[in-house]
């Protein structure tokens, strides 16, 4: 355990880089973006740090240039599947023995190596195979995932120097072991945010276990280069084994293992419960519980107080809803405004939303990209349709959608006056905010709507200058969201300041950017060492 060793330091988030015209980061990063445009990448499956081609492949498309190919990879049977646990399991004999201060400083090393010579790598294969602008893959990619390192790092610190606080009895010395879990974790990550393919892996290894992780199809590009950072920063081959493919193959193999000793899930509530229900049947198979541990979808909220302040509220709103085409699980999807606002927001906010661009994001004068694939633009279609046929909404800005060159879809705004439409409670996962004007003086019922309203409870905000209103929202929202805000965006959520994840429909919310995370993934051992065992099986009450 060694915890004699320094303290791993208190690490400070990654500055994020402005891109501005003419600044040395935004020619290197389009002399990167260049350079990755102009190749087509082959994508091995990695397992033991291996490369294994099946010769089935399947090809990443630019979501913004649909006919633009950036990979192709080679997608995992389950035989391969297999290999990977295997492959874990030698892995974890090494991986998990290691000292925690070496799997420490092999983390800050791996940050300092991405935020260095592999930002613009990163960022690069980020916008061009997530259709992301620079500062949404500045944030996540490079930002918001070396700041997941060395948090954990300085987490795994704090975490093993938590030992029983009570004075031990003479002549006996008592500890904690933070153990591995034994067997290997099944990482299953979404396309939305690379940092979180990084994450969902590294989190649960920083612990000494081992991974087999199950990237999203349309996430490939940027996920091969998180292997390529891993490797290049030293972590022993096996660690990590990426299983490139379709989900329910893989998954179907990866969950049947007994040695399956956690999940660490990301995605859509619909897969992970299918998960958690696949984890349930099979529990009598397993050598131990596996961990579950999901974060899932939400329909984020944004709740408005006749005191608000409609500039504030508009410019988040529209940041909220529309930055990466809404396909953040924190999205604004949902407000609830006072009816006495409605003219005026209207007329600022169409104003506003007038202004916001929307194309190659490569092309920096962009604020939006494409929507990631043609599910996800046919799904966000038909509540555009839907939108447009239902007699109590009202589309008043956007609507329309257009695949003739990339997945593209209008920053959509919808005013309904049914406050149960499906816009209002379903996740769409993309550019479209819903409106309710309520009757001013019926902000306590609206409170009480908005949190009965939809099973998630991800994400929301309160805008109100009145601090009466503040706390009455605050107490009447209590449980309808795990990251809740005040007077700013429910997204954007940053690393060890606001840790991340909701309950609900919305996932286990074990938050992400907090030390306890780390609790899911070890296994801890008691120590009791006695040096003056007792030679005498009498209690003293039986002496003569
Ligand atoms: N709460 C959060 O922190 C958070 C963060 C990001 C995204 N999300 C959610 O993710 C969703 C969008 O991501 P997505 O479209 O990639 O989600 P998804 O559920 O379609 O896919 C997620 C991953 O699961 C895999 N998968 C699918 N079926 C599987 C199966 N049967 N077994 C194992 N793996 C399987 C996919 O291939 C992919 O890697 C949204 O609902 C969003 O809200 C949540
Ligand atoms: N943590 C991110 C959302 C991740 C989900 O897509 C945020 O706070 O906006």
């Amino acid at each position: 355990m060694s915890q004699g060793i320094q303290a791993v330091p208190r690490p400070g988030n990654e500055s994020v880089r402005g891109y501005e015209a003419s600044s040395p980061e935004r020619a290197a990063l389009q002399a990167e973006i260049t350079r990755q445009s102009n190749q087509i990448v082959e994508i091995p499956i990695i397992v033991g740090g291996k490369e294994i081609r099946t010769g089935k492949l399947a090809e990443v498309r630019c979501p913004h240039d649909h006919s633009h190919v950036l990979a192709r990879y080679h997608e995992a049977t389950p035989e391969i599947v297999d290999q990977a646990v295997a492959a874990a399991a030698d892995a974890w004999h090494t991986w998990s023995e290691l000292d925690y201060r070496a799997r420490a400083s092999l983390y800050l090393r791996m940050a300092d190596l991405l935020v260095g010579p592999r930002r613009y790598r990163m960022n690069a294969a980020t916008m061009l195979g997530q259709s992301k602008t620079c500062h949404q893959a500045e944030i996540e990619a490079a930002c918001e995932f070396a700041d997941m390192l060395r948090f954990n790092a300085y987490f795994l610190d704090q975490l093993v120097r938590q030992q029983p606080v009570g004075e031990a009895d003479p002549g006996v010395w008592n500890y904690l072991e933070y153990r591995a879990l034994e067997g290997f974790i099944f990482a299953v990550s979404p396309f939305n945010f690379t940092a979180l393919g990084g994450n969902l892996a590294m989190a649960p290894a920083i612990m000494g276990n081992t991974i087999v992780w199950k990237p999203a199809e349309t996430q490939m590009l940027s996920a091969y280069y998180l292997m390529e950072l891993y490797k290049e920063a030293g972590l022993p081959d096996g660690v990590v084994n990426m299983l490139p493919g379709h989900g329910p193959t893989i998954g179907t193999r990866a969950l049947a293992q007994e040695t399956l000793a956690g999940v660490h899930f990301t995605g859509s509530t619909a897969t992970f419960q299918h998960i958690w229900k696949t984890v349930g049947e099979n529990i009598a198979n397993y050598r131990s519980y596996p961990r579950v541990v999901g974060e899932t979808g939400g329909k984020n909220f944004v709740v408005a107080h006749e005191s608000a302040d409609a500039e504030a509220l508009v410019a988040n709103l529209i940041r909220g809803a529309y930055e990466f085409q809404g396909q953040k699980c924190s999205a604004a999807s949902r407000a609830y405004l006072p009816a006495s606002m409605k003219d005026a927001f209207l007329e600022r906010y169409l104003a506003e939303a007038d202004t916001v661009t929307m194309g190659d994001p490569t092309d920096f004068a962009n604020f939006m990209g494409a929507v990631i694939d043609e599910r996800s633009f046919r799904k966000i279609s038909g509540y555009l349709d839907s939108a447009r046929e239902d007699p109590s909404c009202t589309v008043m800005l956007g609507g329309n959608a257009d695949r003739s060159v990339g997945w593209f879809v209008e920053p959509t705004l919808v005013v309904t006056d049914n406050p149960q439409n499906r816009l209002m409670t379903e996740e769409i996962f993309g550019p479209v905010l819903t409106v309710y004007f309520y009757p001013d003086a019926q902000y306590a019922e609206t409170l009480d709507l908005c949190r009965n309203t939809s099973p998630y409870g991800l994400t929301g905000a309160i805008f109100a200058n009145d601090r009466l209103a503040t706390e009455q929202a605050y107490r009447a929202l209590r449980h309808a969201a795990g990251n809740f805000y005040i007077n700013d965006k429910p997204t954007g959520a940053v690393i060890g300041q606001q840790p991340f994840g909701g309950g609900r429909a919305s996932g286990t919310n074990d938050k992400t950017g907090l030390g306890s995370h780390l609790l899911r993934w070890t296994n801890i051992r008691t120590v009791k060492e006695n040096f003056a065992p007792a030679k005498d099986y009498r209690y003293p009450f039986l002496s003569a």
